[in-house]
């Protein structure tokens, strides 16, 4: 397969402008993963210590907060990757 088919690009040009993009993308996502990672344990550390205190797991007030930081942010879509994120911290509801 030649660089212009894995791309979709119809130039040589587009070709290297878009592999190039790609992998600036690729180290992006590998970030993100990183810091959801992170993002993961910290919200484990919190959730272990209301739990041990005789509390729940889940925070509704708090996930009210979480959603509507990302919203505004990011607009509605915003709200959907924080639920996605919360379930990822938290496990399902
Ligand atoms: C981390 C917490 O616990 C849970 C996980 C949350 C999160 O990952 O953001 C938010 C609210 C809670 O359901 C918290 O209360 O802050």
């Amino acid at each position: 397969m030649t660089a212009t088919d894995v791309t979709g690009a119809r130039t040589a040009e587009a070709a290297d402008v878009i592999t190039g993009a790609r992998e600036r993308i690729d180290a992006l996502d590998d970030r993100i993963i990183g810091l959801i990672q992170e993002r993961a344990a910290v919200s484990a550390v919190i959730q272990e210590a209301r739990i041990a205190s005789g509390g729940r797991r889940v925070n509704l007030s708090r996930e009210m907060e979480v959603l509507g930081h990302y919203r505004e942010a990011l607009g509605r879509p915003g709200t959907t990757l924080a639920m996605t994120l919360l379930e990822l911290c938290r496990g399902r509801v």
